[in-house]
């Protein structure tokens, strides 16, 4: 009990029932910043655990939030220096964007009952969106976040849909209801009207002013089921270790620091671990790993030796590359293999850049550090790639522009690599006719990711190109200039709703070559900035002409399947 305030009645009890001192005294700790008191996890089975994410549009405030829950839980101090604590990333600060989900584990009494809440903070923007879907398997429940003078969002939608594919329990909050432009009724009728939410279930909050913070908490405890209160596994202690590896990150000296949900049975230092994975791999390998350090993060790494069953952690154990922590995978005890969970569903990329080394004897160092990156960041994809006037390099899968944007600088401030990186591109699709001088038998289809990959125009059936639909929500008075972008840019109408007597929702289907390039920044200009976005993928349609950009010289030019160039 360091460094933590002790009342006098505590005092007197710690000589003969330290744990109900310890009780006491942590909640006189949470508000007096104290040093936090060392968990001991064997006081939180199942029932007393809530494990959920915070979801939102773009800045709506999860991490304002997110750290007003950890400051009234005493995880934190109050102060100006703890501002969006979970976002530690250089990049994160540095765009005020959050683009790496963050687990913290706090403790919150209710009742006279503390509860351990693992709360994980995920990424707004849609190129993230794999962050949040890898998360919210981890969790029971979300708190739903959505600005009380935006409104609803394209991504506020998105996250939504994300969440009844989970089956997850939903807490509805309106925040930022401190703004002179906040219209919390307006907004409450906008969730019921396009989500079904019954506004009575809305907590109205100011996260930056932590205003009605505890009833958030309360709600956490209240409404959100423990893990063992859902269908998908026994979360019983005392069975055969199994849990899943929803997410890691890596350290220079740590090697790979795997996020885990245990689900059922107990991890421990020392026990060594398999997984399904790598038992599907190499039958005959069974490699094996001693799980070294074992822990909560309180956001802070602390070491408690020990995960028990629905308690969600981190845990070291000497894996270093992307081929050994495989995301989603089920970790058990190599002599008591167990029915592994689903995995996760790998993200398609939907852009291709190609990357080089500035100067081609960095290409290894370069190659190391996309590794290590990947291990952070677990939705790109990475093949090697070859280019006459730039070396050999990678091209890599994004799931959008911002998110090869963002790589980009990771690479550059996490591993100090100075890289060239080709336009962004789509994968199109070539059918090529039977040939029998190249011993095609049968219409063949194959992906070009480059310029350098169009095949030959003579032997192309036809291209298909990959389509997306599109959600927008715009004010009312800018609906027809959005759509007149969308038609100038080949999409077509799908739907167009009202979801309040000044705001609109329209979906068209759209060429995703026609979106990667400046159709976000055009829909922002013409709206003022007021117009969300978001999209998912659709069908590959056939297409005419296909345009590969690319850059020579400096310059960006066009190559089409046609054989001709032009500029862009
Ligand atoms: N007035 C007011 N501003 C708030 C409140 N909550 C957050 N903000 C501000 O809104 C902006 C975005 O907050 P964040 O917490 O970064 O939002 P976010 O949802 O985590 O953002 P992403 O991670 O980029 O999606 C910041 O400037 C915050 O200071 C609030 O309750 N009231």
């Amino acid at each position: 009990m360091r460094g933590v305030t002790v009342c006098a009645a505590c005092k007197r009890l710690l000589k003969t029932n330290i744990s109900i001192a310890r009780r006491h005294c942590r909640l006189l700790s949470t508000t007096s910043n104290a040093k936090k008191d060392p968990i001991d996890l064997t006081e939180f089975p199942p029932e007393q655990v809530r494990n959920f994410g915070i979801i939102a549009h773009v800045d709506h405030g999860k991490s304002t939030l997110a750290d007003r829950l950890l400051e009234v839980t005493g995880a934190i101090s109050a102060s100006d220096k703890n501002k969006q604590v979970l976002d530690s990333l250089q990049v994160e600060r540095e765009r005020g964007i959050t683009v790496k989900a963050q687990t913290a584990s706090i403790i919150y009494r209710h009742n006279n009952e503390d509860y351990l809440l693992n709360l994980i903070d995920t990424p707004g923007h849609v190129d993230f969106s794999y962050e949040v879907s890898r998360s919210l398997s981890a969790c029971q429940g979300v708190l739903l976040i959505v600005d009380a003078s935006q409104g609803i969002q394209a991504q506020t939608l998105a996250n939504f849909y994300l969440t009844m594919e989970h089956e997850l329990e939903v807490i509805p909050v309106i925040n930022k209801i401190d703004l002179k432009t906040a219209n919390v009724e307006k907004v409450s009728q906008e969730m019921h009207k396009v989500m079904g939410i019954n506004p009575d279930d809305i907590i109205p909050v100011s996260a930056k002013k932590g205003t009605n913070v505890t009833s958030v908490l309360q709600a956490v405890v209240e409404r959100l089921p423990s893990p063992n209160h859902i269908d998908k596994a026994s979360y019983d202690s005392s069975g055969l270790l199994k849990a899943l590896l929803f997410d890691s990150t890596f350290e220079k000296y740590r090697g790979v620091i795997a996020n885990v949900l245990v689900m059922e049975g107990q991890l421990r230092k020392g026990d060594h671990i398999t997984s399904a994975w790598l038992e599907s791999k190499d039958n005959k390998a069974k490699k094996s790993y001693e799980v070294k350090d074992v822990g909560v993060l309180r956001p802070e790494s602390e070491n408690t030796g020990v995960l028990y069953a629905g308690q969600v952690g981190y845990i070291v154990c000497g894996m270093r590359s992307t081929s050994e922590a495989q995301i989603g995978d089920t970790l058990y005890h190599p002599k008591h293999p167990v029915e592994p969970v689903p995995g996760f569903v790998k993200p398609k990329p939907v852009v291709f850049g190609c990357m080089f080394p500035i100067d081609q004897t960095d290409y290894r160092e370069l190659e190391a550090a996309l590794n290590r990156l990947s291990l952070n960041d677990r939705s790109v994809l990475i093949e090697t790639a070859r280019s006459q006037a730039l070396g050999a390099g990678f091209r890599i899968g994004f799931l959008g522009l911002l998110h090869m944007d963002v790589f980009r600088q990771r690479l550059e401030q996490e591993f100090n690599a100075s890289t060239v990186m080709t336009c962004p591109t789509v994968p199109y699709k070539a059918m090529l006719k039977p040939s029998k001088k190249k011993s095609i038998k049968e219409p063949t289809e194959i992906i070009v990711k480059t310029p350098s990959e169009l095949p030959d125009k003579v032997d192309v059936l036809y291209y298909s190109q990959p389509m997306i639909i599109a959600t927008i929500i715009t004010p009312l008075q800018f609906d027809a200039d959005v759509v007149n972008l969308c038609l100038e840019r080949g999409g077509t109408t799908i739907s167009n709703t009202n979801i309040s007597d000044t705001r609109v929702l329209l979906q068209f289907r759209m060429p995703m070559s026609e979106v990667i390039i400046d159709f976000y920044d055009r829909l922002k200009s013409l709206t003022s900035g007021y117009a969300s976005f978001d999209y998912e993928e659709d069908k590959y349609e056939v297409v005419n002409l296909v345009r590969v950009d690319f850059r020579l010289n400096g310059d960006v030019v066009s190559e089409l399947s046609n054989g001709e160039w032009s500029d862009s």
